[in-house]
């Protein structure tokens, strides 16, 4: 039952409500939704909706018509984040759990870690309890198994997730993990369900072989009702009449998951097909289909694997698969970050610097624009954005101290360049540190109501203009250019002209609760811009793949060329080449080039020397 309260209502009122609704034995939860305050609650404690719609302070009461109370949606409209160590599961970027089936031996576990921890994946897996279909089968290591997780946490600062069989096993798993999984057999062991309620530790609950969604998600109402609300939601196949597969993973879950519940589900899809080659398809499938996050299980030799070889992926399949995932998860507004467990603890490292406070990112406009979306999804929630007017008051901030980080966008697939983040870079002693892909999709958004033809005028940020060029040519609309799209969207709430409209992001309408009143209006879907991320000094650690320089080469014949040729003796290869014109030096230029290399490395060395004999002038931007 969700209990709408009026805005005024006193804490006096609130708490008779409470009081009512835990005598009567009910788990209660206050939940706000678009600026209202709602009591959800378990149960009616033996009232009528009536009775509740009569205390003072209540505006009205909504039934929850499922079975499941506080994991439905209705309870919790938001996502919930479980956070493990410096990992959300559920939020804006892909969790990859990886490792073997079972762990063997403490050699080949961190061998099987840093393989996967490389290739990109944050949390590791493996079973150190098996409960296996036969009796006979490898039963795990035990205790032994669960200290050599614990080593692999400490060397890869990867948090470890592993299976717990029975309540005896409670103590042994506090001590030695970070996420307890909860397998398909035990999925409605409701004495278990009920003890990690009680651990309070993250849960990872696979579904049932035979089990529905709706007792699936009963299940982690045990735990939920328990008092703990860091439960993810795993689909690892259904049995069904098909013998092609080991089951049958069922993806349509995904969506109907993502509907009824606000807890998070990744895919297993290692135990779903339990066929080696049937894994990659069906784990890009699950990220296209939204979940997120995986569960995959890799192994160095999976033919003398312990448990589960045949559906083990070897550590290059591994490695091809999150190569993939990369490209596909901005398509869904999500990422795949190699650099995740690196970044987070850079930054960490930097708030114990700077005495515990938090870091700051500058982001041009307000909460909503792309560039706010970017920088979440290339910090997470680590860091906090702050909101800038201008791209130069981004450099300037993070030069002057105001923000550790600025996130700028620096090209678009549509609409190319953005020259003024170019020019900026020359001219600020800022590093680039990183780089994220986001793919921005505009609407047209008005007032609740209105409806396309009524609209003559539209305000959006100059670049949205170029990306949306042939939709808003079909139109004799007047366009205002503004500072950045969310400032568009406030704007036209705040004239409350329903001729008037923004071209912006989904969280732009989401946030100043306006209507979309056509979706996907950019010239072409394929519509992609790339952030990059500045800073003062490199963020240590991590693998760099890519490095940004800017050159200028005297005017004489093969001057470019001579620089260039630099790059190719040496075999490296160029991403990117862009001039700018020099000011104040009519029919000069600057290049800027992006190499697939790591210019601070020490192999590198030679050939920056190499290139700086050919050049005039040499500004490294960064590698990341
Ligand atoms: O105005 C915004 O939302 C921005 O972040 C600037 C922008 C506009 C279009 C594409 C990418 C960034």
């Amino acid at each position: 039952m969700l209990i709408v309260l009026e805005p005024d209502i006193t804490q006096k009122q609130k708490n008779h409500i409470y009081r009512i609704l835990r005598e009567g034995g009910c788990i209660s939860r206050e939940i706000t939704e678009a600026g209202r305050q709602i009591i959800g609650s378990t149960g009616d404690a033996g009232r009528s909706p009536d009775f509740f719609e009569s205390l003072e302070g209540v505006a009205r009461v909504v039934p929850v018509n499922t079975a499941f109370k506080l994991v439905s949606r209705q309870m919790h409209p938001e996502d919930t984040r479980v956070q493990v160590g410096d990992v959300s599961v559920g939020g804006e970027r892909i969790v990859v759990i990886a490792g073997p089936c079972a762990v063997e031996n403490r050699e080949r576990s961190l061998a099987i870690a840093g393989q996967v921890r490389k290739y990109g994946a944050v949390l590791f897996r493996g079973g150190a309890f098996k409960p296996r279909t036969s009796p006979y089968a490898f039963q795990g290591l035990g205790e032994e198994g669960l200290k050599i997780l614990a080593e692999v946490r400490q060397t890869f600062g990867m948090p470890v997730v592993t299976e717990i069989t029975t309540p005896a096993q409670a103590d042994l798993v506090m001590k030695y993990v970070d996420v307890i999984q909860i397998g398909a057999r035990n999925m409605q062991n409701f004495e278990l369900l009920k003890c990690v309620g009680r651990l309070g530790k993250p849960v990872l609950l696979k579904r049932g072989l035979a089990a529905t969604i709706e007792e699936w998600l009963m299940s982690a109402e045990y735990i939920v009702s328990e008092g703990n609300d860091n439960v993810i939601l795993c689909e690892r196949g259904i049995r069904t009449f098909e013998p092609y597969t080991r089951n049958t993973l069922d993806l349509s879950a995904i969506p109907v998951i993502k509907n009824l519940t606000h807890l998070p589900v990744i895919i297993d899809p290692s135990h779903a097909t339990g066929i080696r080659e049937k894994v990659s398809p069906m784990a890009r499938a699950a990220i296209a289909a939204g979940a997120d996050g995986l569960m995959i299980e890799v192994h160095d030799d999976p033919d003398h694997a312990l448990s589960d070889g045949a559906q083990s992926l070897y550590p290059e399949q591994f490695s091809r698969l999150m190569r993939d995932l990369y490209v596909i998860s901005p398509v869904v507004d999500k990422q795949l970050d190699f650099g995740y467990l690196d970044k987070a603890r850079a930054v960490d490292r930097m708030k114990k610097a700077g005495n515990g406070q938090g870091r700051r990112a500058a982001f041009l406009g307000e909460p909503g624009t792309y560039s706010h979306k970017a920088c979440m999804q290339y910090f997470g929630g680590q860091v906090q954005p702050v909101p800038m007017n201008s791209f130069k008051e981004i450099y300037e901030t993070v030069r002057e101290g105001g923000a550790d980080f600025g996130v700028i966008p620096l090209e678009n697939s549509l609409a190319g360049s953005v020259h003024e983040n170019y020019d900026l870079l020359l001219e600020y002693d800022l590093r680039i540190v990183g780089e994220i892909l986001l793919r921005i999709e505009h609407h047209l958004i008005g007032h609740p109501g209105a409806r396309v033809e009524d609209i003559r005028r539209v305000y959006s940020h100059p670049q949205v203009f170029q990306q949306c060029r042939s939709y808003i040519d079909r139109h004799q609309w007047e366009w205002i250019p503004v500072s950045d799209t969310a400032r568009a969207v406030r704007l036209v709430k705040e004239q409350n002209n329903p001729a008037e409209g923004a071209l912006a992001g989904r969280d732009a309408a989401r946030i100043h609760e306006m209507q979309i009143l056509e979706q996907g209006i950019e010239a072409n879907a394929r519509n992609y811009t790339r952030f990059v991320v500045i800073a003062r000094e490199p963020i240590s650690g991590g693998q760099k793949n890519k490095s940004s320089l800017i050159f200028s080469t005297g005017n004489q014949p093969g001057a470019l060329f001579e620089a260039l040729k630099v790059f190719a003796d040496n075999g490296i290869n160029l991403v990117k080449l862009e001039s700018r014109p020099i000011h104040g030096k009519p029919w000069e230029y600057m290049f800027y080039v992006d190499l697939e290399a790591d210019v601070d490395s020490d192999e590198l060395a030679p050939v920056i020397r190499q290139l700086a004999q050919k050049i005039d002038y040499l500004k490294i931007l960064g590698s990341y």
